[in-house]
């Protein structure tokens, strides 16, 4: 099986060339693609690969043949051949003849950036479910690159080390291969069905589900740790979580919910994996909350953001109630912290500052019980007096003049499903200041 033989070749050491091909088209989406090979570096170094150069390349469109153009291929050749390079790693997607035409010219292992992701996830999974669906990833993504034969589709799946599918050489039989993700998706389907039965008892037990998302390494173990006392893989690594864990967390009021740590999102996170994920990442759509945990140091904050959103939208949990917390406030420079965006619904916090975990719990605890506004409501308005009393819980109320101001706790469901008549009676002059680091 796909996970338990890497240790066999550890004593191998993968040492790669790094490649990375900026055509028009990855120029025309706007992402840094500097930023992307700087995380491929760390990809490949949280893989265990000793990486010995990097070679990039501009070119209109990829060579069909291999990838980058003709002369390049011979430039990573030469390159692999003086460091003494076995392997080359490719920042984009390679179709599977690409990688054949390129295992051929170069005599290296060749991987590309999705296959590199699937290897650390097969190193990491613990859980059943997890390691259902790495191995799934793998062979989805393995399946249509499978085509004509030859002594280099057996290492087509082999990956880092062997973790990968194509371990067991007679697994790279087409059929075998479909009838193999038809056995891994019955067994998902198991798991998902366990899954949505605790998930229905939990939800029948009241129980309140949080979320903690985010992009890879922004810390968001590390804060289910320190806000729970969970006992959680931290490292400073990507992908250092793969499996979902969940604690119950007491907020300051005494009510209890329950904090689920989620694996980290990162850009051009394959299609396959974000499918193969879906029944890990439905933990999400089944919150209430969104935390979404930024590393507020990293100098690619916005890009990271930006990729947490899409892939929340991805998921169908856009919309939720959704609380931004940028960590690492405590090695953020002076100009970086300048630069954060403040108000309701962001929190600056150290996953280290038992203050600022008090913080998060407390505005954890209003976001989900709702907040307190003040209304200013015309004195003969009283078909708008009583609609407050009926959604709210009306604190107190005085009279300026002609009006009247209400303090009311609202709850946020029914403040969403009525607020619109209410909304522009809101007396923002009487609101307190958004809480700030
Ligand atoms: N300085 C500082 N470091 C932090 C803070 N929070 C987390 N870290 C560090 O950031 C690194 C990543 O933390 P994790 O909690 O593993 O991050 P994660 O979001 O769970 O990462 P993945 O599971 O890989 O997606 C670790 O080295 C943490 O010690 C913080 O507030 N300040
Ligand atoms: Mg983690």
């Amino acid at each position: 099986m796909a996970i338990t033989t890497h240790e066999t070749d550890t004593d191998i050491q993968d040492r790669a060339i790094l490649v990375s091909l900026v055509t028009d088209e990855i120029k025309r989406t706007g992402l840094d693609p500097e930023y992307s090979l700087q995380e491929l570096v760390q990809l490949a170094e949280t893989a265990g690969v000793e990486v010995l150069d990097v070679l990039r390349q501009n070119k209109e469109t990829p060579d069909s043949r291999w990838f980058i153009g003709k002369g390049k291929v011979e430039e990573v050749r030469m390159a692999a051949e003086a460091l003494g390079a076995n392997t080359a790693i490719f920042d984009q997607e390679l179709s599977g003849a690409q990688v054949r035409n390129l295992e051929e010219a170069l005599d290296l292992k060749i991987i590309d950036r999705t296959q590199l992701i699937l290897d650390i996830f097969a190193g990491r999974a613990k859980t059943r479910e997890g390691i259902i669906q790495v191995e799934l990833a793998q062979l989805s993504y393995l399946l249509p690159r499978l085509s004509g034969h030859g002594k280099n589709l057996s290492r087509l799946g082999g990956g880092i080390g062997t973790r990968g599918p194509g371990e067991s050489k007679l697994e790279t039989d087409r059929r075998h291969i479909r009838d193999r993700i038809g056995e891994l998706k019955r067994q998902l389907d198991e798991v998902v069905k366990t899954r949505t039965l605790h998930r229905e008892r939990r939800r029948k037990s009241g129980a309140v589900q949080v979320a903690l998302v985010g992009y890879t390494n922004a810390g968001k173990s590390t804060l289910l740790k320190q806000l729970t006392d969970a006992d959680v893989y931290i490292e400073n690594q990507l992908f250092a979580t793969l499996d979902p864990t969940s604690r119950a967390f007491e907020l300051p009021g005494g009510k209890e919910v329950v904090l689920t740590d989620t694996v980290g999102f990162i850009q051009n996170l394959p299609h396959e994996v974000v499918a193969a994920f879906r029944a890990t990442l439905e933990e999400v759509n089944e919150a209430s909350l969104v935390l979404h945990v930024v590393d507020a140091s990293s100098p690619n904050r916005e890009e990271q953001m930006e990729v947490v959103q899409r892939i929340l939208g991805e998921l169908g949990a856009a919309g939720k109630p959704q609380i931004v917390l940028f960590n690492k406030i405590d090695i953020c420079s002076p100009e970086q912290r300048e630069m954060l965006p403040s108000g309701p619904g962001y929190l600056k916090i150290s996953a280290f500052s038992p203050d600022d975990l008090a913080r998060v719990a407390e505005a954890v605890q209003d976001e989900l019980s709702g907040e307190t506004l003040t209304f200013r409501i015309p004195g003969n308005r009283g078909d708008l007096s009583s609609l407050l009393y009926r959604v709210g819980d009306v604190l107190d109320q005085t009279f300026d003049g002609s009006d009247i101001l209400y303090h009311v706790r609202l709850n946020k469901d029914d403040y969403e499903k009525w607020g619109y008549q209410l909304a522009e009676y809101v007396d923002e002059s009487a609101e307190q200041p958004a809480e700030e680091s």
